[in-house]
């Protein structure tokens, strides 16, 4: 679910290092209203709030910290904090994350590479946090930085054969074949596809067309 988190409250409640990986991850996905509330308090995300739009409560949990969340997080050392936690979720209708028993909640967070648009997630359902670190960790280095320009080049040129191919069936051919061309390109070269990447972009789908024709 690639939900809209902009102008929505998320509270995490506790102050470690699962925490600090949960606001993280909730600033990734374009939070600017998210609240921590714990005694503890690691430097760590401290020094997170200075520079960015995180409010720091530094004491226990109260049950009216809670209302008004669009997303909450239960991310205490303590399993009874997070039950707490977790039936308020549900009496109010709250979506919860439970850190410390993920099959109480109501959603699991996953691991994640992003690459500017492109973001790639991994989950292994709870079964295994570990393995779902190390698929990450590989992940990233199979789709590294590189992907990001190359997702940047695919929406110019899908919004340029928008404009210009009127023929539905035409355009989804020509979308394919450019996303199949760059990725090829990216696995051959690594570090810099070895296509123009400076190639403008009408050429781009002009050359596209010409293909698509002498397949036909
Ligand atoms: C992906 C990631 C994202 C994130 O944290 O945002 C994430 N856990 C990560 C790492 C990690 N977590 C743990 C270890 C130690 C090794 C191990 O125990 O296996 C490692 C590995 C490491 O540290 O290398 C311990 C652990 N995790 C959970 C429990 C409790 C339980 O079993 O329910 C316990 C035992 C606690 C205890 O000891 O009691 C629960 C959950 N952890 C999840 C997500 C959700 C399911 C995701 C899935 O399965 O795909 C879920 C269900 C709930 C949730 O948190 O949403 C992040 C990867 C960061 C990265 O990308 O590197
Ligand atoms: N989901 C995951 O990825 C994952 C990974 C490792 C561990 N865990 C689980 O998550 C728990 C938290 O891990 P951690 O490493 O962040 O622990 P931690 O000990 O570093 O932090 C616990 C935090 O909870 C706070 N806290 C305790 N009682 C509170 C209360 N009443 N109100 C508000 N805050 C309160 C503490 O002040 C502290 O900030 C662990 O106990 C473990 O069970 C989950």
């Amino acid at each position: 679910m690639m939900v809209k988190l902009k102008g929505r409250r998320c509270v995490v409640v506790g102050g470690g290092a699962v925490a600090v990986r949960k606001v993280r991850g909730l600033l990734e996905g374009g939070a600017d209203e998210v609240v921590v509330i714990a005694p503890i308090i690691t430097e760590e995300l401290k020094v997170l709030a200075n520079a960015e739009c995180i409010g720091l409560v530094q004491r226990e949990y109260k049950e009216q910290d809670l209302h008004g969340a669009f997303l909450l997080f239960a991310a205490t050392d303590s399993r009874e904090v997070n039950e707490r936690i977790a039936v308020f979720g549900e009496r109010e209708g709250v979506l919860v994350n439970v850190a410390d028993a993920g099959e109480t909640g109501d959603f699991v967070t996953p691991a994640t590479v992003r690459q500017g648009e492109l973001l790639l997630t991994v989950t292994t359902g709870g079964a295994s946090p570990a393995l779902t670190a190390r698929l990450r960790r590989r992940l990233a280095e199979q789709y590294g930085p590189a992907y990001q320009e190359l997702v940047e080049r695919l929406r110019l040129l899908r919004v340029h054969v928008q404009a210009h191919v009127k023929d539905e069936a035409r355009r989804t051919i020509l979308l394919r074949q450019a996303a199949e061309e760059l990725v090829e390109a990216q696995a051959e070269a690594e570090t810099a596809y070895g296509l123009d990447r400076n190639e403008p972009i009408d050429e781009w789908m002009n050359r596209l067309q010409q293909a698509a024709e002498r397949r036909q």
